[in-house]
């Protein structure tokens, strides 16, 4: 579970985050909208403590990743808009390198089921990094999510890039995470996806969260509207 109290990040004079409350519980898709600047990851990167608040906590499973960070870690998978990944290595060493990071050691025929649950095609286990698409590359950022049990996804525009299919593809995984009870926070530009994929939905503007709501509150064209509306005030 993630948990933002009074969640806050202010550089110089300027408040990236201002006091943010906010909760993603196991089995939800927490969808963070809102344009550019806005504050989606500064709030990410808060939970992933690549910075430090200027005030309040957040919390992973109720530790503070400010002062338990390696802790923290253990439950959590980060995947970027750019997945860093060795391109020499393919996308089995890759895969375990990383396990390797967490202290998990896997057999080989173990990390090629985490890679085709995560719907990697099996030609490409044992092929370089470096001839993978991006939605191959994000598939083994979920691949590593799985094999590390993770029951936190950080997601910084994961889908941004991504063709409709790979698009669909990495939501259906993002399902799939969510149904075995894993907590997801995702920023996006992606009103279709948030309302199709995420259970919830918050707006942000100017380093703070205006709108907090459930994904099936409301339609897509209302979605639209009000994110309008807002960007316009
Ligand atoms: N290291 C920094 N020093 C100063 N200001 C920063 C720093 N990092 C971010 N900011 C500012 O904080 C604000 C929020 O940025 P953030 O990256 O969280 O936005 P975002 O919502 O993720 O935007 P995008 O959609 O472009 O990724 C912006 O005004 C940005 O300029």
């Amino acid at each position: 579970m993630l948990e933002a109290v009074n969640l806050s990040k202010t550089y110089q004079q300027h408040e990236a985050l201002k006091p943010l409350n906010l909760t993603v519980k196991p089995g939800e898709i927490f969808c963070l909208l809102g344009a550019n600047g806005a504050g989606k990851s500064t709030t990410i990167n808060l939970f992933l403590n690549f910075i430090e608040p200027t005030s309040g906590k957040a919390l992973i499973n109720g530790i503070d990743v400010a002062s338990s960070p390696l802790e923290t870690k253990k439950f959590l998978t980060y995947i970027p808009e750019n997945l860093m990944l060795y391109p020499m290595l393919t996308g089995v060493e890759n895969l375990d390198f990383f396990c390797g990071l967490s202290s998990l050691q896997f057999k080989r025929d173990e990390l090629a089921v985490y890679l085709a649950q995560a719907g990697l095609q099996e030609d490409f286990f044992n092929q370089r990094v470096s001839t993978y698409s991006k939605g191959m590359r994000q598939k083994v950022g979920i691949a590593l999510a799985i094999a590390k049990k993770a029951q936190v996804l950080l997601l910084d525009e994961p889908t941004s890039g991504l063709d409709p299919k790979a698009s669909n593809e990495f939501s259906e995984l993002l399902i799939k995470m969510k149904e075995i009870g894993v907590a997801t926070l995702m920023a996006t530009h992606d009103l279709f996806r948030s309302k199709d994929t995420g259970t919830h939905i918050g707006i942000m503007k100017q380093g703070q969260l205006l709108e907090n709501f459930e994904a099936a509150d409301v339609s897509f064209d209302s979605l639209e509207k009000l994110y309008l509306q807002h960007m316009h005030n």
